[in-house]
Order: C-alpha cells, then sequence, then structure tokens
C-alpha cells in the first residue's frame, strides 16, 4: 500500500506539451481543450496525489522554430520561456475555476504576475495539497521545458516524471512521420539515448536516468490515461534504469 493509501504515487511531476494545449487548433490556448485536461488533472488531485506540472510552450512559441530565424538564439529562447508563463497562467487560471487550489512559480522574475521558483515554497505547497505549476522552464536559454521537468522532479523529490502528450507513447521513430513505427511498453534510458528518440530531449533524459527517475509517456488526449498512469496501470510507455 502507498502513502496515499490509494495510488502507487505520491508525489509527481506532470510534464504538459504546450501543444497538447491547442487542441485541432493551429496556435494558442483552446479553452475546451484547457477544461477537458483540468477535468483529467481533477482526477488525480482527488486522489490525494501531490501533482506539480511543467508546463511547454511549444503552442505559443519556440526558440528554435522558423519563427525566430534570424533572432538571436537567447532572445528567442527567453521568447519561450515567456510563452510558457502564458500557458501556466491559464492553467492555473481553469484549476481555480474548476475548485483546484494551484500556484504558479516562475524560473524569470515577474513577481508582479507569478510566485518566483522558490524550491521550499514549493515543497509547502504541495503539502498543503495546492498543484504547483512552474514556469518559464529551467529560466535559461538553451533548453527546454522536458530538461525543466527533470530538473524540478529531482528538486522536489518526486516519486516519477509523467511526460502526457500528443501519443500513445514513445515509438521507434516518431509516429507522426512514419506509419510503420512501433510503440514500446517500456525501454531503458540508455537505449532512448542510443536510439536518438526524440520524444524528450537528450538532456532530459540524461538527467532522469543520472536520478534514477522514470518517466512514464502517455497520450494526454486520452480520457483516463493520466488517473490510471497514477494508480500504476499499464499506459503509454515506461522509461526505465
Ligand atoms: N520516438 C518517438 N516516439 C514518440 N514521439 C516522438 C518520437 N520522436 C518524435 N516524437 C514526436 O514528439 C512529440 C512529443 O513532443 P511534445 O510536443 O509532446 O513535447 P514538447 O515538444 O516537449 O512540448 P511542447 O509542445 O510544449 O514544445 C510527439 O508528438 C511526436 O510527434
Ligand atoms: O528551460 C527552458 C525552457 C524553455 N525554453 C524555451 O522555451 C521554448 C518552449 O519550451 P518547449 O520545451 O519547447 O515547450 C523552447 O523552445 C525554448 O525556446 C528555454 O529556453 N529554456
Amino acid at each position: 500500500m502507498s502513502e496515499t493509501g490509494q495510488t502507487k504515487t505520491k508525489r509527481i511531476l506532470l510534464k504538459l506539451s504546450g501543444e497538447a494545449l491547442m487542441g485541432d487548433k493551429a496556435f494558442g490556448i483552446n479553452r475546451d481543450t484547457l477544461k477537458s485536461i483540468v477535468g483529467e488533472i481533477s482526477e488525480v488531485v482527488k486522489l490525494g496525489v501531490q501533482l506539480a506540472i511543467v508546463v511547454g510552450g511549444g503552442n505559443i512559441f519556440r526558440g528554435v522554430a522558423l519563427g525566430s530565424t534570424g533572432m538571436d538564439r537567447a532572445t528567442g529562447d527567453y521568447m519561450g520561456m515567456l510563452a510558457t508563463c502564458m500557458n501556466a497562467m491559464a492553467l492555473q487560471d481553469a484549476l481555480r475555476n474548476s475548485g483546484i487550489e494551484a500556484r504558479v512559480q516562475c524560473a524569470l522574475d515577474i513577481d508582479q504576475v507569478a510566485e518566483p521558483y522558490i524550491r521550499g515554497k514549493a515543497l509547502s505547497h504541495l503539502k498543503k495539497g495546492r498543484v504547483v505549476i512552474f514556469a518559464a522552464g529551467t529560466g535559461n536559454p538553451f533548453f527546454t521545458t522536458d530538461t525543466a521537468a527533470a530538473l524540478r522532479s529531482a528538486e522536489i523529490g518526486a516519486d516519477m516524471v509523467l511526460k502526457a502528450t500528443q501519443v500513445d507513447g514513445v515509438y521507434s521513430a516518431d509516429p507522426k512521420k512514419d506509419p510503420d513505427a512501433k510503440l514500446y511498453k517500456s525501454i531503458s534510458f540508455d537505449e532512448a539515448i542510443q536510439k536518438k528518440l526524440k520524444i524528450l530531449d537528450a538532456t532530459a533524459f540524461t538527467l532522469c536516468r543520472d536520478q534514477g527517475m522514470p518517466i512514464r509517456v502517455f497520450n494526454l488526449h486520452k480520457p483516463g490515461a493520466l488517473k490510471r498512469v497514477v494508480l500504476g496501470e499499464d499506459e503509454g510507455t515506461l522509461v526505465h534504469l
């Protein structure tokens, strides 16, 4: 029996892809999609798990994307980090509207908008049952929010990283480009890194491997998938040591 009495996982770090917030739109935040994601999150909060979220920014801006061509890379990356702040605020607002207490902690100083990232405060929020949303990634250019998820998960002593994405798990190749790509039920960090599987960036994989932090990759748009993952059921792909 786990500490919560119901779930296998007590404290989890959920990485939400920014693109997952777009729904069927080409850009930005789709209100209906956000509402349905909040519904999935509330199922998990009801189980009593402590939930921290790192949200991406790919639905608004990526430092390495076409829109930033010709731009200084670091400037593009700071814009990408600001994009994650907008997603974090939208998520906080939607969680609060559904009665879930949530706090954004930002790795860049925007004090009028969000708390700064302070590890001790984040832990205190989690212990009080508040969802903590980490915004602005690591606060440093040349990184990604996957790496921020790996870093924050280690800092808060999470049991696991859950990567909620658009596809069913880790495949032998990008399933959006290769229809013959095979889904792995589980894969080791070393194999994922060696095969250069791009579901997470190599820095994030390496950091999780070195911390012995398992990752489960699953499809956010599959109803009930997040809850099943938290309950330790077989869903998506487990990346392990
Ligand atoms: N081997 C692979 N297995 C699964 N998905 C893969 C693989 N290689 C590339 N991908 C692609 O990676 C995408 C997952 O990245 P996702 O958009 O969820 O994260 P992100 O880029 O970190 O988030 P954001 O949208 O915020 O930038 C999938 O939609 C899939 O098309
Ligand atoms: O630590 C970080 C995290 C993110 N960025 C920039 O933000 C965008 C959006 O993040 P995604 O992980 O792609 O969702 C990213 O492309 C980077 O430009 C960063 O610089 N540092």
